[in-house]
């Protein structure tokens, strides 16, 4: 029995492992593995700050009282709960995700908060390249710390044009690719050698690893309003806020 020759040599798959979340599986699964941990270090690691620049992106959304609203890419449930609140008794949100273990997260927290208003909240574990909603069907989207880890980043802002009604906006929160050097440095800094090593000790190194890689491969300001305006959109502005650390892209159909 001869043995298998190749002709190239192969690379230990380890290797490919550490390195692989390229696809929407790989994303699928980071993202379950780092859910029962996310909140408690999202917290931690901004000091509490992800809350504000969350506050500001549902704003920025013009979400009001008796909304049809969407939060897209929602995790755990933040920006959900806080469409939720916008939206009150006479509106609804849906918060769509395809992680299983983010969305358990999410709904338990609903269960844990129970605020009146919790009761508008529908959770739909789908795919935000493919939406499963008619056009023109809602008053307002959010999309926080999503787009950056679609694997089609256009095809999402065209799914998300098609679904808002005309006149309505998007918002979309997540880190800033700054073009000022400093800042640019200093949150690749804080990834390496506070993020990460945080993360380490829960066992999710190369999880928080992604972060870098993911910041990298992003879009710029600039770059994310040709993107919505390519899209459909009539006006996109984008926000840099936390010091420019974060970003926040609105556009309106
Ligand atoms: C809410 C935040 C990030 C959410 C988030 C997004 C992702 O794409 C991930 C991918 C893989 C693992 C985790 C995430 C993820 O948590 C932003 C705040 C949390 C950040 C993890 C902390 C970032 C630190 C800043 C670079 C510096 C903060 C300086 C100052 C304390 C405000
Ligand atoms: C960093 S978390 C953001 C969660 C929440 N929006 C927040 O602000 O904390 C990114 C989320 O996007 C989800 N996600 C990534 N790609 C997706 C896709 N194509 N369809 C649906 N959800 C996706 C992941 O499962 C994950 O829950």
């Amino acid at each position: 029995m001869h043995s298998l020759q190749f002709s190239v040599p192969l690379l230990p798959t380890s290797r490919f492992k550490r390195h692989s979340v390229r696809c929407a599986s790989d994303r699928q699964q980071l993202f379950n593995r780092i859910a029962p941990v996310y909140d408690n270090l999202n917290d931690l690691l901004s000091l509490g700050q992800h809350r504000i620049w969350k506050r500001m992106a549902v704003s920025w959304s013009g979400a009001k009282t008796g909304d049809s609203l969407l939060d897209l890419c929602c995790g755990s449930g933040d920006l959900t709960f806080l469409m939720s609140e916008k939206a009150g008794a006479d509106g609804k949100v849906i918060g769509l995700d395809f992680s299983k273990e983010q969305l358990s997260i999410a709904s338990s927290r609903q269960y844990l908060l129970s605020k009146a208003c919790y009761n508008n909240i529908e959770w739909v574990e789908g795919d935000a390249l493919d939406l499963p909603f008619s056009n023109g069907y809602f008053d307002a989207i959010t999309m926080g710390y999503g787009l950056r880890n679609v694997v089609d980043k256009r095809r999402a802002m065209q799914e998300m044009f098609r679904v808002l009604k005309p006149g309505s906006r998007v918002s979309i929160l997540d880190f800033n690719k700054s073009m000022q050097p400093f800042t640019a440095l200093f949150q690749e800094w804080m990834i390496d050698n506070v993020v990460v090593p945080t993360a380490t000790v829960y066992g999710l190194a190369k999880e928080y690893q992604y972060l870098k890689t993911s910041i990298d491969e992003f879009l710029t300001g600039k770059e994310l309003e040709k993107l919505a305006l390519d899209a459909g959109f009539s006006y996109a502005r984008h926000y840099e806020i936390g010091g420019g650390l974060m970003g926040n892209l609105v556009a309106a159909r």
